[in-house]
């Protein structure tokens, strides 16, 4: 058996190379020169800027490089999807070319986001060497011919959902006889995601030997479970990277009813306590629409996303978003609460997952009946998971996750790539929980119960969860306002809300799906963030009347160092326009020195 790496272990052996040999780098100032990668993939990392290789990367890519198998555990945001595609990558290039067309290697992944965002990936590693290699991504709304004319030239990688791909085998439109290269990616939530027949058949129709890559950032039952289709004893890499001081992600809670909740965000939003982008954690769809008519009253604009939306708008919502188009993303993390709705307990240190596997299967292994019968959601949905949000500043769980495994993932959307974020959680007391909560979102576990558990997790992180230092009698002055929009935001407002989104969704998608590939910069005029104005339209709700203001400006709201958190890089769209953001100390922008609070421009 091979013995399990950790990050004190020197660099595994980069490969041979070429090049006269060197002396021996040290593991910190490893360069991806140094794993003696094609040129044409080191050209494509500078290109992305990546100055170093990340932790997981200096210990993955060797050993990919090597052959060996790897079933790598490292935190969310680690940089491991480039871990295993440079390995990749490298595999299939050196390939004789003079061989005949085939498919070398299988990329599966849990949901189409993840799915969509891989092939992306594999495009800006490629980019030097695009012409010597094929990838094909099964997981847009296809049929199976196209499936299956895609298929037919036998491209290098194929990038699938176990379904899709096990689909596309059993008809024998996707041939895994010549695979080398295996990759289980975001492995524990494949076997959650009710996945475990199609991983059962396709085990048997991958030959022996093939290289295989699993990486999580979590490891849990499901990933034991996965290690039955690995041909060898892969070697484990269990990184758990030190964080300096100060840096990573800041967590905080505050103690509130379920109507602050709404107070809170809108004191928040509307006089911009938080800089940055932002993403909204609810815990089901209609609270979605909810939260987002919500704040139309204010003129706060927001994007949606849920499973219910054609796959080619939560694509784009995701990359517009990363391109700074939109600030604040409204999402139903519906994983969670689906799988946790007969609360079962969950893990303590967040290396949960099998109770979200074991609530998600029936006793066939398939998903349970409740699952079927909302057959408009997409099974393959999935944001908090693996999804690369870029620069997100804060993500605030409006309701708290069911698990402290879920926060995790959540707040993984943050403080990526080595960057600073900050997380807060709504979290309502137990006294006022059974009493308020909608029946939709309450659990068998509440809120102050999981919040115990994470704050447990952290602590074994060294990190505190602190209280968010909210003037709550400054905020009641709002709450009059508060209240009128949310008088308007009916249950009735809600449905047709959904209903309408659902079907300008679905307009805008068939054009996405159309234009996406050749004119992918002509879609810059569809936004999903417009109003919805399905609740009654009160004007005056959107500008902040100056006697609401305190004196002190917004140290009267919050203590002064939270909130802000810069994120963003040089050249960052916004940031030039520079319409935005303000200093403290300066009184231009800052809707709480000019006592107007400014609606974002279109
Ligand atoms: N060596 C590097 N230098 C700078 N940035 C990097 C490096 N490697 C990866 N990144 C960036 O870090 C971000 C996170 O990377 P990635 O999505 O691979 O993380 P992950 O570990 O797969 O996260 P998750 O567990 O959430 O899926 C991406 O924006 C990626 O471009």
């Amino acid at each position: 058996m091979k013995r399990k790496l950790d990050q004190n272990d020197r660099p595994a052996t980069v490969p041979e190379s070429d090049e006269p040999s060197k002396a021996p780098v040290s593991e910190e100032n490893i360069s991806f020169a140094d794993f003696g990668l094609d040129p044409r993939l080191l050209q494509a990392v500078a290109k992305q800027n990546y100055e170093k290789p990340t932790l997981v990367q200096r210990k993955a890519i060797p050993l990919g490089l090597a052959g060996q198998d790897v079933l790598c555990k490292a935190k969310t945001g680690s940089g491991k999807t480039a871990a295993y595609i440079l390995p990749l990558l490298a595999s299939i290039l050196r390939k004789q070319s003079s061989s005949a067309p085939s498919t070398s290697a299988l990329v599966l992944v849990p949901t189409r986001e993840l799915a969509d965002q891989v092939f992306k990936s594999i495009e800006q590693f490629s980019a030097f060497c695009a012409k010597d290699l094929q990838t094909v991504k099964l997981t847009d709304k296809l049929s199976d011919a196209v499936q299956r004319s895609l298929l037919s030239n036998s491209p290098d990688i194929v990038i699938s959902t176990p379904a899709r791909a096990w689909n596309n085998v059993n008809s024998s439109a996707l041939s895994l006889e010549n695979l080398k290269f295996l990759v289980l990616d975001e492995a524990d939530l494949i076997l959650s995601y009710g996945y475990t027949e199609d991983m059962d058949n396709l085990s048997r129709s991958i030959p022996k030997g093939v290289q295989t890559v699993m990486m999580s950032a979590t490891l849990s039952s499901e990933v034991d479970a996965l290690k039955s289709i690995f041909y060898r004893e892969p070697t484990l890499l269990d990184l758990e990277e030190p964080e300096a001081d100060g840096e990573g992600i800041t967590h905080y809670v505050t103690k509130c009813g379920e109507d602050e909740k709404f107070l809170m965000a809108y004191v928040i939003f509307k006089l911009q306590l938080i800089k940055g982008k932002c993403i909204i954690f609810v815990a089901d769809i209609d609270r979605s629409y909810r939260l987002k008519l919500f704040f139309e009253q204010f003129g706060i604009r927001s994007c949606i996303l849920n499973s219910e939306l054609p796959v080619n708008s939560r694509i784009h919502v995701v990359e517009e978003f990363n391109r700074n188009v939109y600030d604040i993303i409204i999402a139903s993390d519906e994983k969670s609460e689906m799988l946790n709705v007969d609360g079962e307990d969950d893990d303590e240190d967040g290396e949960g997952g099998k109770v979200d596997a074991d609530a998600e299967k029936g006793a066939d292994g398939k998903r349970p009946s409740k699952k079927r019968k909302t057959a408009k959601r997409d099974s393959e949905y999935g944001v908090s998971r693996g999804i690369d949000f870029k620069n997100v500043a804060t993500v605030i769980n409006f309701d708290l996750p069911t698990t402290a495994s879920s926060y995790t993932h959540r707040i993984g959307r943050t403080a990526r790539a080595g960057k600073n974020g900050m997380a807060l959680s709504f979290v309502v007391p137990e006294s006022l929980y059974r009493k308020h909560m909608p029946t939709t979102v309450k659990t068998a576990e509440n809120d102050e119960r999981v919040l115990a558990k994470i704050t447990r997790q952290q602590k074994k992180k060294g990190k505190e969860v602190k209280d968010y230092n909210f003037n709550k009698e400054q905020v009641e002055a709002f709450r009059y306002r508060m209240n009128d929009a949310l008088r308007a935001v009916t249950k009735v407002a809600v449905r047709e809300a959904r209903t309408r989104e659902l079907r300008q969704e679905l307009l805008k998608s068939e054009k996405l799906k159309r234009y996406f590939e050749e004119n992918p910069n002509e879609l810059s005029h569809v936004r999903h963030d417009g109003e919805l104005r399905t609740a009654r339209s009160q004007p005056h709700l959107k500008h902040v009347p100056e006697y609401l203001l305190p004196k002190e400006g917004k140290k009267g709201l919050t203590s002064e160092e939270i909130g802000f958190v810069p994120m963003r890089k040089k050249g960052d769209r916004r940031q030039k326009k520079g319409k935005r953001s303000f200093r403290a100390g300066s009184r231009k922008g800052d809707p709480l020195k000019t006592f107007k609070a400014r609606r974002k421009t279109k």
